[in-house]
């Protein structure tokens, strides 16, 4: 992790670059031959890829069977699965907040308009495997999914060598009341579930973080016609710290984030060198302990510590980077925090690790990374809707509202809009001025 001090802003464009950035356009070309090949031959190209990427033998199909699931159930230990039950619990209660009711207005007499949510009907989520089983995204998204009420929901995961998927995650499925499972993992998967194979059912929508083949495959997916929640790519944090904060509790918030993958990137901001110095120390510590720290290792070769004058120095890089997850580990967070206007999800205080949002909190850990925290969202209940609007205008409605739609027709030249408005106008006029009125239902509402 390299350390800057007090960089000239000309420097900051520099700093705030991705690791992952680099190899951009690598990473398209090899996820646009898999896409073709996927929608080419459908299973028999699943079925390579996952002996090539994942060496894992398919033969008996890809898809996770009854039998398998009930298998895996059994397999997760009671403690787990009382933990995912509360992760689930606190998942769901914050989720169910995000419920919008549906508002009619008059915008003028006669005239109502509403807006119904009505959900994505067909949603594939993508769960990643490559290094570690990422379970805790299926809560993240199959329970938004399930609040929403999508009808169908596919379930994609890498399998593991021995051609199964992992236990935790078919118990988190089956909790879920998920039994669409499909084992395909990177770009292939996405490829599947954006146009449909033997095996896989096509989807209107994509949901998932995943490392940069699922993020680059996602992106090739709206070409398709299909939809995805955002750019979730390699994991990221920015932590704001002042004197106050605890470089051992920092040090840890970096590492839990370095350690999902290579590309992986940790930024900490500070206006005390002290705190820079002890840190980084703290991290080279902790990191000799961790299981993974040869990945953790490699994302801090791309990650940095930077001396910054004050907070609001600070806070302004920040935005300019747009973090995926912001540590404000600082005595004042709460004012900080006012002034974020980018990043993904933000963490107050001392006592509030990143890795609560990970898992349990209630917030959704599905973010947007690579700086599209400047105009994406996370995933949230909203994400599994679609915001359909109706109305019904009135013949008091249509002659307040019918004059106005016909000046402005006209002036932008589009004479079948007008006439649209006017016949209906012309029929009011004549049932009103007509004593056999009533026997023309059609020119009233
Ligand atoms: N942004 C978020 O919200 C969020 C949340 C959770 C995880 N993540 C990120 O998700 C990622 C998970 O990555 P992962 O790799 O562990 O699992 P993954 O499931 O995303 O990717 C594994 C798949 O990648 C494909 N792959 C691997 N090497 C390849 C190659 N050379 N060419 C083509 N395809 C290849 C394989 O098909 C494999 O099945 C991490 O980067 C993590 O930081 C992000
Ligand atoms: N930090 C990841 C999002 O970037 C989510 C995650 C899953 N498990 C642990 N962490
Ligand atoms: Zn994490």
């Amino acid at each position: 992790m390299q350390l800057i001090q007090y960089p000239a802003q000309q420097q900051w464009a520099a700093l705030q670059q991705r690791a992952a950035a680099q190899q951009a356009q690598d990473v398209e070309q090899r996820v646009q031959q898999i896409f073709e090949a996927v929608r080419q031959r459908g299973d028999a190209a699943l079925l390579e890829y996952a002996q090539r990427f994942d060496g894992a033998d398919l033969a008996s199909g890809l898809r996770v069977s009854p039998e398998e699931l009930a298998a895996a159930v059994t397999q997760v230990p009671s403690e787990l699965q009382t933990a995912i039950r509360q992760a689930h619990a606190n998942i769901w209660k914050f989720h169910a907040t995000q419920r919008e009711e549906e508002k009619q207005v008059e915008t003028m007499p006669g005239v109502s308009c509403w807006r119904r949510a009505v959900p994505v009907q067909r949603v594939g989520l993508y769960i990643p495997g490559g290094t570690a089983p990422l379970f805790s995204t299926l809560l993240m998204l199959g329970v938004p999914a399930r609040l929403a009420g999508c009808p169908e929901v596919v379930l994609c995961t890498p399998p593991q060598p021995d051609g199964s998927v992992n236990p935790v995650i078919l118990f988190t499925a089956h909790l879920l009341g998920i039994d669409t499972i499909i084992k395909a993992g990177g770009a292939q998967a996405i490829a599947a579930l954006s146009g449909g194979t033997e095996s896989v059912p096509g989807v209107d929508k994509i949901f998932g973080p995943g490392n940069r083949y699922v993020t680059a495959a996602k992106q090739l997916a709206t070409r398709y016609g299909v939809a995805i929640d955002m750019p979730a790519g390699p994991s990221e944090v920015l932590v704001i710290a002042d004197e106050s904060a605890n470089p051992v509790f920092v040090a840890a918030d970096l590492l839990s984030q370095a350690e999902h993958g290579p590309d992986s990137q940790v930024i900490l901001l500070s206006d005390s060198l002290t705190v820079l110095e002890q840190t980084q120390a703290e991290v080279q510590r902790q990191l000799a302990a961790l299981p993974r720290a040869a990945v953790a290792t490699q994302a801090l070769t791309e990650s940095r510590a930077i001396l910054l004058r004050t907070p609001e120095e600070m806070l302004y890089f920040s935005n300019q980077y747009a973090p995926e997850h912001l540590i404000l580990a600082v005595r004042n967070p709460e004012e900080l925090a006012e002034g974020v206007t980018s990043a993904g999800s933000v963490f107050l205080g001392h006592l509030t690790p990143e890795a609560a949002g990970d898992y349990a909190s209630g917030t959704n850990h599905t973010l947007p990374t690579n700086g599209y925290a400047r105009n994406y969202s996370g995933v949230s209940l909203d994400s599994f809707f679609k915001k359909i609007t109706f109305q019904r205008i009135t013949a008091e409605g249509l002659l307040h509202v019918g004059p106005v739609v016909e000046i402005m027709a006209e002036a932008e030249g589009l004479q079948a809009h007008a006439r649209a408005v006017t016949l209906r106008l012309d029929a009011i006029h004549s049932a009103s001025s007509t004593p056999t009125a009533s026997a023309r239902p059609a020119a009233h509402s």
